[in-house]
C-alpha cells in the first residue's frame, strides 16, 4: 500500500470521562481527544461535561464529538457547547444526515467481510477521514481488532485506523495499513472510561516508533 508519507500518524485517544486522563492523553502526545455522546456507551459524557474536559486541552489537540444516530439537537447542544468540536458520526447516520451538522466530520464505517468499503468511502465524499473500526455490538468501543486485509489499497478517502488497538499491535496497524491517523479506547484502559496514563504513554510511543520505522525505510 504505497501512499504518501506524511510526517506522523496523528493520534485520537476516544472515551475519556476524567480531568486527569485529558491530561494526561495530552501529555502522552494525542492530537485528538473523543468525547462519546452515545447514552448507552459506559463512556458517555455530557455536552457539559465534555465542555468541562475540553477546557483542559491546549492548543493544537483537537476536540472529537462521537455520535451514534443523534438528532441534530442534540448534535447542535454539543456543538453550542464545545464550538470546536470534530464531529464523529458513528451509527447508521446517512451522508445527508451526517452533511446536515454543517461541520466537519469523521465517519466511521463498522468493518467485517460484508462491507465494500470503496462505495461506503464513495457514499461519504465530504467526510475529513473515514474510520475503520471493528463491527460490534453496541457500536463500537469494543477493543476488537478487524482484519486489516479487508482495507482495500485504494481507499479514496484518508483512513483513521481504529478497533482493538494497543500498544502492543499498533506498530504492525501502521505498518500494514499506513493511516493518516490512529484512534484506540479500550486498549489504553484499566476500565470502560478510565484511562491508564502509562498505556497512553506506551500506545504513543509505539506510534512515534513506527513513524521512525517508516522514515528509515524500514
Ligand atoms: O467508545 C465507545 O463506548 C463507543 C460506543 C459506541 C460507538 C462508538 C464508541 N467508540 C468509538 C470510538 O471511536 C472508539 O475509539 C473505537 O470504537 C475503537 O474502540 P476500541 O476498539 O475500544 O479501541
Amino acid at each position: 500500500m504505497n501512499k504518501p508519507l506524511q510526517a506522523r500518524t496523528r493520534i485520537k485517544i476516544c472515551g475519556l470521562t476524567r480531568p486527569e486522563d485529558v491530561d494526561a492523553a495530552v501529555a502522552a502526545g494525542a492530537d485528538a481527544i473523543g468525547f462519546v455522546f452515545y447514552a448507552r456507551s459506559p463512556r458517555a459524557v455530557t455536552p457539559l461535561q465534555a465542555a468541562e474536559l475540553a477546557r483542559r486541552l491546549p492548543p493544537f489537540v483537537t476536540p472529537v464529538g462521537l455520535f451514534v444516530n443523534a438528532t441534530p439537537a442534540e448534535i447542535e447542544a454539543a456543538c453550542a457547547c464545545i464550538p470546536t468540536l470534530l464531529l464523529q458520526f458513528h451509527g447508521d447516520e446517512t451522508a445527508a444526515q451526517c452533511d446536515a451538522a454543517g461541520r466537519p466530520y469523521l465517519r466511521a464505517a463498522r468493518v467485517d467481510a460484508d462491507i465494500d468499503l470503496l462505495n461506503f468511502a464513495r457514499a461519504f465524499p465530504a467526510a475529513q477521514a473515514l474510520l475503520l473500526d471493528a463491527h460490534v455490538e453496541g457500536y463500537g468501543g469494543g477493543g476488537k481488532v478487524f482484519d486489516w486485509s479487508l482495507i482495500p489499497a485504494d481507499v479514496p478517502a484518508p483512513v483513521v485506523l481504529s478497533g482493538g488497538l494497543n500498544p502492543a499491535n499498533v506498530t504492525d496497524g501502521i505498518a500494514r495499513v499506513r493511516p493518516v491517523a490512529v484512534d484506540v479506547s479500550s486498549g489504553v484502559e484499566l476500565a470502560k472510561g478510565i484511562k491508564d496514563a502509562g498505556l497512553m504513554r506506551r500506545f504513543c510511543d509505539a506510534v512515534r516508533e513506527a513513524d521512525d520505522r517508516l522514515a528509515a525505510g524500514l
